[in-house]
């Protein structure tokens, strides 16, 4: 699935959160970094069709998100993962999806149901099916938000930190998790971690108060470092270097 973003800005109260992104996604993962503040959830608020561009242009497969029609269209191709999933605490994962497999149109009962049990296999989330969603563990937690995001076969799967408070097994497990979804779908997901980004991603991009500091697959960002090896360090030199020079590209 192609995203297209040119000139992009958004503001919150006047204050700009995206201040002029030129991007292009072709597909497979792509990973957004950044500091605190730096603008990946507007970001992928925006490509999930939540929110409105205020100015420039920005394409989801082909659908242009300044019309209500084009973020209409594009909500049913995208599946959303916030940064907190959106579960509610006293129904079961169970009750959750189907609830969530209701919302996005399943027409009755017998494919919510279908629906449901598709994500539960392949997720791994029969054992919690009748588990209270606020009992839930940090790790099947994030896999019920993965599958709340799964229900009706998104062509574009937008995760927001999705590994953010999971131990280094349930990382682990995760990212194989998308890495196999990455193969039937678009993938676009924030994090602040380096090696999710390096062994998960085939491009990244890193914003900085809002405007691109650098676009290339992740293994680029550790030329940037002194060493040319490390990626924290060339992460940092990125965003370090940025007052003094343009734009980097690593291809
Ligand atoms: N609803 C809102 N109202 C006002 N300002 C907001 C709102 N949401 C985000 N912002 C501001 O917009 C800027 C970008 O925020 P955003 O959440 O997109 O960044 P982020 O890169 O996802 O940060 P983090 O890594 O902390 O999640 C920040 O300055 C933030 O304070």
């Amino acid at each position: 699935m192609q995203i297209t973003a040119t000139g992009l800005r958004y503001r919150y109260w006047g204050r700009a959160a995206l201040d002029g992104i030129d991007l292009d996604v072709r597909g497979g993962v792509f990973g957004l970094l950044g500091p605190n503040g730096a603008g990946k959830t507007t970001f992928l608020r925006l490509v999930s069709g939540l929110l409105r561009p205020r100015s420039g242009t920005l394409t989801v497969g082909g659908h242009d998100l300044r019309t209500g029609r084009g973020r209409r269209a594009v909500r049913r191709l995208v599946g959303y993962m916030p940064q907190e999933p959106g579960l509610y605490p006293h129904l079961t994962v169970r009750e959750n999806l189907d609830n969530t497999a209701l919302l996005k149109g399943a027409p009755d009962a017998r494919s919510r149901a279908a629906s449901v049990d598709g994500v539960f296999e392949r997720l791994d989330l029969g054992p919690q099916a009748r588990t209270r969603a606020a009992a839930l563990s940090a790790g099947a937690l994030q896999r019920a938000g993965l599958a709340q995001a799964l229900i009706g076969g998104p062509r574009l799967l937008v995760l927001d930190e999705p590994t953010s408070g999971l131990d280094p097994v349930h990382r682990h497990r995760f990212r194989g998790l998308v890495a196999g979804l990455a193969r039937e779908t678009t993938v676009v997901l924030s994090t602040h971690a380096l090696d999710d980004a390096a062994r998960l991603c085939d491009r990244v991009c890193l914003l900085d108060a809002g405007t691109v500091a650098f676009t290339g697959p992740a293994s680029a960002l550790a030329r940037a470092a002194p060493d040319g090896r490390d990626l924290e360090q060339g992460y940092a030199a990125l965003l370090g270097h940025r007052a003094a020079g343009p734009r980097l590209t690593g291809g």
